[in-house]
């Protein structure tokens, strides 16, 4: 197995996630819990954790906030060198945490943060990307507004310049997009066009090629997983989870990871005692790109993306910052304090 050499980008926004505590109602909290989170920046965390040198390209505030948010990816080992400043908000997110049978919700505010007025000369992402193996993006950049929609092409428009591979997470999140007059379907598919990686499902691939995907399983993602391939001929690799609920604090997942020639699905595992459900699709993706990196086949990309995403599942907070013997010990079925 032959690994792969240089860097990660991850480009995205970062937010502070103000979350309920003990599973308060908004209308009971008195406090909230502060985390750092963002979709790109837990995929950078990830990648850190497990020993890979990510960088996070984005921009905060010059304030306390954005001093907050540059503090914590760096705990997490993120290379934050091309995090710019400006002056403006930070973008936030209020979560409602869930217990029982009552979902989480979330509520963002992050209209006219610094990163989403920014504009794509901004950024240097020639100097980011120099050497870089992968540039890592994802849907929610470009669902943030036409601004969003500039910095995710100038993005993979530099990438492409660099001949920078681009995995691709659709992270579709409805409410962002149904805030605009936005037509994703052929925002994301031009941007896909430019993908050698895809993370996401048959929900992701129908969204694109406005084609249902109706079978089940297996069957459905293969299906799904072979349209994509042919409608984007760059497309080596797409990963995703199936993700049952068996219960509020139970899900069954498996991963799977399809290529041009052949693909590999894991067996469910029985993930229990959940602590945070929030950035498990991230670390997802950190687990993948952590194997995809050293040169691994499908099913290794698939087991670790399962072992990490499962793993995420006992972490609060939206990063996942467990190590690489955590990731290597895992087991599905858990164990007892180790001394
Ligand atoms: N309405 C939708 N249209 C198209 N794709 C969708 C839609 N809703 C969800 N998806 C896609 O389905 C996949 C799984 O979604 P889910 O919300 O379970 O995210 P996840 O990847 O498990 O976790 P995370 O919330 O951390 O991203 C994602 O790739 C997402 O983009
Ligand atoms: O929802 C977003 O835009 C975020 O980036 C916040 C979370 O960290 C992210 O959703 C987890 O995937």
């Amino acid at each position: 197995m032959t690994g792969r050499s240089g860097h990660i980008v991850c480009f995205g926004e970062v937010l502070l996630r103000l979350a309920t505590p003990g599973h308060r109602l908004m209308t009971q909290a008195e406090s909230l819990d502060l985390v750092v989170g963002g979709a790109e920046a837990n995929v950078a965390a990830g990648l850190a954790a497990l020993g890979h040198h990510a960088v996070l390209l984005t921009r905060l505030p010059a304030s306390p906030l954005g001093d907050k948010a540059r503090a914590a990816l760096g705990a997490a080992g993120v290379d934050t060198r091309h995090v710019g400043r400006g002056t403006g908000r930070m973008g936030l997110y209020f979560l409602e945490s869930g217990a029982g049978l009552r979902p989480a919700t979330i509520t963002y505010d992050r209209v006219g943060s610094v990163f989403a007025q920014s504009a794509p000369g901004d950024f240097d992402f020639a100097r980011a990307l120099d050497g870089a193996a992968l540039l890592h993006l994802s849907g929610i950049t470009p669902a943030l507004g036409p601004g969003g929609v500039a910095l995710a092409q100038a993005a993979v428009a530099a990438a492409d310049a660099a001949g920078v591979p681009i995995c691709f997470d659709g992270n579709y999140r409805a409410m962002l997009w149904d805030a605009w007059d936005s037509d994703p379907r052929a925002i994301l598919t031009d941007l896909m066009q430019s993908a050698s990686i895809m993370i996401g499902n048959h929900r992701d691939i129908a969204l694109l090629l406005a084609q249902p995907f109706s079978g089940d399983g297996a069957e459905r993602r293969r299906e799904a997983a072979q349209a994509a391939f042919s409608a984007f001929p760059r497309l080596t690799l797409i990963a995703s989870t199936a993700r049952h609920i068996a219960g509020p604090d139970h899900h069954r997942i498996a991963a799977r990871v399809d290529a041009r020639d052949g693909a590999h699905q894991t067996a469910e595992v029985d993930v229990t005692g959940i602590v945070d459900r929030i950035g498990t699709g991230d670390a997802f993706a950190a687990g993948v790109l952590h194997q995809w990196l050293q040169g691994g086949n499908v099913a290794a990309m698939a087991q670790a993306g399962l072992a990490y995403t499962a793993l995420k599942h006992s972490q609060p907070g939206d990063m996942c910052t467990i190590g690489r013997a955590e990731l290597e010990a895992f087991s599905a079925s858990g164990g007892d304090v180790r001394r």
